[in-house]
């Protein structure tokens, strides 16, 4: 016997994602395909988290996942939103030394250990800040700054998606672990149900974070695909 998760708000059309732990139904025109973060920040070499001493030396096949799977969403009817992450080039968005922020971003403290690089990592209108040339917004995209892991924080993010009865998320972007997997847990508990397209994905840190990120996902979160399923059934 096989088991489809679907939503009982569902009356559109919807495909079946075979999806771990069981499959999941998507209503494209209730979905959207958010692409997390995919600047020169997290992705290109020279970048913050490269700078910061993080392997991003794997990222360029992600990118390549990432432009079939928006290819595929968009053609599909799905609402396609990019995240970017970052702050005004003062860093007041960042907060103070009374924001965890401030202590825990590690953008904010390579720019401490190496004053020279201030203004420049995630700053908006930067370089950093930019998305990869490889990726680029079209005109319907929603393209969403966010000060925090979560996209859901302090951005009009639920209020964008609830207005478009939108109700499935599916992730694609870096890092796995930390801004994806905030945002997707951020949108269970706000009744949204979040699938990431794993080989659409990298983590920040050592191979362990993205298995542990996607073990939580299936287990407690949401589902994992991938995207050459993902692309098969929405054509289907
Ligand atoms: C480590 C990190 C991850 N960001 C993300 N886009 O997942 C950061 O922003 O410092």
């Amino acid at each position: 016997m096989s088991i489809v998760v679907c939503a009982h708000t569902t009356t559109s059309p919807h495909i079946t994602l075979p999806a771990r732990p069981e499959a999941i139904a998507l209503p494209p025109s209730r979905s959207a395909l958010i692409v997390v973060d995919m600047q020169n920040a997290y992705a290109t070499p020279g970048g913050y988290l490269d700078r910061a001493g993080f392997d991003v030396s794997a990222t360029q096949p992600v990118i390549g996942k990432i432009h079939q799977a928006v290819t595929a969403a968009r053609a599909a009817g799905m609402q396609i939103i990019w995240f970017q992450n970052g702050w005004d080039d003062r860093y007041i968005e960042a907060g103070d030394a009374g924001s965890p922020n401030f202590h825990k971003s590690n953008a904010l403290k390579t720019m401490r250990k190496q004053p020279e690089l201030q203004g420049t990592l995630l700053a908006k209108g930067s370089w950093d800040y930019a998305l990869v040339d490889e990726l680029v917004p079209q005109p319907g995209d929603i393209v969403l700054p966010k000060p925090r892991y979560s996209g859901f924080f302090n951005t009009p993010l639920d209020s964008m998606l609830r207005s478009r009865g939108i109700r499935h998320l599916v992730f694609t972007g870096i890092a796995t672990n930390v801004c994806v997997e905030s945002t997707l847990r951020d949108g269970f508990f706000l009744e949204y149900f979040g699938v990431v397209l794993e080989d659409a994905t990298y983590q920040a840190g050592p191979a362990f974070a993205q298995q542990a990120a996607l073990f939580n996902i299936e287990t407690f979160f949401g589902w994992v695909s991938d995207t050459a399923t993902f692309c098969e059934a929405l054509q289907n």
